[in-house]
């Protein structure tokens, strides 16, 4: 990780719904190469700040890079520059394994013979090759999850964020997925991702946990244990949670 290059930079970035505050002041940066988790319980903001980094839409107010691209000026760009894969948009279920990859090659801006040239390998590295004219629908989850991550990184953006890419399947599926994210990090893209899995929370560089909108905890696991006094990421998120609830 080259933690001197900064390839997400928020400075009080505010996002306003009417009078409701879905994001309130949050600050922090990203390095390049980093895997970055972010954290919170349900409703606590997270999905409307990915939208912002995304260049999904726009904030009410803040200072916000991606990429090197701003996010009020340069959406386009900045959208080239990232990947995206959520649980809920992901692949073409009705396409097959290599339809798929060649399609999100087009629609990320790859020029045909890059997609020619990559999608074998791709195959190759996946272990995907004798399946490859299935239909996703056809295909177990945790290998679904596997190909959509993988498409999601084929342009090689800078930044691939994850919406709890691996919801849904086994610990062990799940571990494999992470080999994934490890291996791309190592490859020097970025990684922005969101879970509900506290064992992730662990693997990821740092963390930060949002309670109501704000980012109430920034910090490497190890620290944020010793901070919270706890054993483990599960009692840190919800030493959190108790204390936005008010519950003793
Ligand atoms: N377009 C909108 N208009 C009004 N309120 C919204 C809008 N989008 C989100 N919100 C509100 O903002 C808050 C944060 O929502 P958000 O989806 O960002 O949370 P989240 O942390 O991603 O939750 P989850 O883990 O359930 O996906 C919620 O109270 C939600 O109802």
């Amino acid at each position: 990780m080259n933690k001197d290059v900064k390839v997400i930079r928020v400075k009080n970035l505010y996002k306003k719904f009417g009078d409701f505050t879905a994001n309130d002041n949050l600050s922090f940066e990203v390095s390049k190469g980093e895997i970055f988790g972010f954290l919170g319980a349900n409703g606590a903001g997270k999905t409307t700040a990915i939208k912002i980094l995304c260049g999904l839409s726009y904030p009410s107010s803040g200072e916000i890079s991606v990429a090197g691209f701003d996010v009020y000026k340069e959406r386009e760009l900045l959208k080239r520059n990232i990947g995206y894969m959520s649980q809920k948009f992901s692949l073409y279920e009705d396409l097959t394994v290599y339809e798929n990859i060649r399609f999100y090659g087009g629609i990320y801006g790859m020029t045909k013979q890059e997609i020619d040239t990559k999608t074998n390998g791709l195959l190759d590295q996946l272990d995907l090759q004798h399946s490859r004219n299935k239909r996703i629908s056809s295909l177990p989850l945790g290998w679904k999850q596997k190909l959509a991550f993988s498409v999601a990184i084929f342009h090689n953006p800078e930044i691939v964020f994850l919406d709890e890419p691996t919801g849904g399947v086994d610990p062990v599926t799940r571990r494999q997925f992470w080999d994934l994210i490890y291996e791309a990090s190592r490859a020097g893209i970025t990684i922005f991702v969101t879970t509900h899995y506290m064992d992730e929370a662990e693997y990821c560089d740092r963390v930060s946990i949002m309670v109501d909108g704000r980012v109430e905890a920034l910090d490497t696991p190890t620290k944020l244990k010793e901070q919270f006094n706890a054993l483990d990421m599960d009692q840190v998120f919800l030493s959190l949670a108790r204390k936005a609830k008010n519950v003793e």
